[in-house]
């Protein structure tokens, strides 16, 4: 079943030249896809549409067939900067998506504990974000976006303030949890390597359109060595010659 639909999306900034133009893209239920492309080239703008944060100047995104007019309760959404308020502890921050329509009860507590854990970060509930680094803050704002238990996560270089290898438990623990909950994701990421790992496809953005969109032939069950396989570096080869200027779709 399709989840998320974008049907001939445009859109431009103070009407200057489209950013967008005429887009069209289907995520399936349950799938995880990537959005790769050159700095500029629309990939967020792209995401704040399907996040109801920005309207398309033409076409329609959907969402379990619904069409997208402003935000909803079962969209996660992660920035790469994270936002968190800085006056509320960590756990506070965690649980706002909860505190936001009603008070938050023992059991979101504990939740928020749990999604706090699971990013590493059980002994910083009580600290307040300034008193943590970029990468713990970042970590924050996932364990903020489950708290909805999205079944839609739209996560724009969620990881990019990340060291190497926080970056890649975290790359597990998010593939793990997408999976265990059938989550649908769009991924914004700099990383073709990233991209690829994670993904069941990579969509690759160049011209205000899709320039290339490659499945990606791995079980869903990943492990890190799979990313020195030859059919790994395959797709990763064609996802970085169709970013460096493929023929539009
Ligand atoms: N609020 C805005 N007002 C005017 N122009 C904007 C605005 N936001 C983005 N743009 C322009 O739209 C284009 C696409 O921006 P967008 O942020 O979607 O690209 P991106 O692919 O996510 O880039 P990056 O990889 O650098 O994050 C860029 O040329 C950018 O300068």
């Amino acid at each position: 079943m399709v989840y998320l639909e974008f049907q001939g999306v445009s859109h431009n900034y103070n009407g200057e030249q489209q950013v967008i133009h005429g887009l069209h893209l289907q995520v399936q239920e349950g799938e995880f896809v990537s959005l790769v492309g050159r700095s500029g080239c629309g990939k967020t703008t792209l995401l704040k549409m399907a996040a109801g944060l920005l309207a398309p100047d033409e076409g329609t995104v959907r969402i379990a067939d619904k069409p997208v007019t402003e935000p909803q309760t079962q969209v996660g959404v992660v920035f790469q900067a994270p936002t968190l308020l800085e006056w509320q502890t960590v756990r506070d921050n965690v649980l706002l998506p909860v505190s936001l329509v009603r008070k938050p009860t023992r059991a979101d507590r504990e939740a928020a504990d749990a999604f706090l854990e699971r990013m590493g970060l059980a002994q910083h509930a009580d600290k307040y974000p300034a008193e943590l680094s970029g990468g713990q803050q970042s970590r924050v704002g996932i364990a903020r976006a489950l708290m909805r238990n999205p079944s839609l996560l739209l996560m724009d270089e969620p990881f990019a303030a990340l060291d190497a290898l926080t970056r890649e438990s975290l790359q597990e623990d998010l593939l793990q949890l997408c999976r265990s909950r059938k989550m649908t994701v769009l991924f914004i990421t700099h990383d073709i390597t990233e991209a690829v790992y994670l993904s069941d496809r990579v969509i690759v953005l160049h011209g205000g359109g899709i320039a290339g969109e490659y499945s990606v032939p791995l079980p869903d069950l990943r492990h890190y060595e799979m990313r020195y396989d030859g059919e790994f570096n395959r797709v990763c080869l064609a996802v970085r010659q169709a970013m460096e200027g493929g023929e539009r779709k």
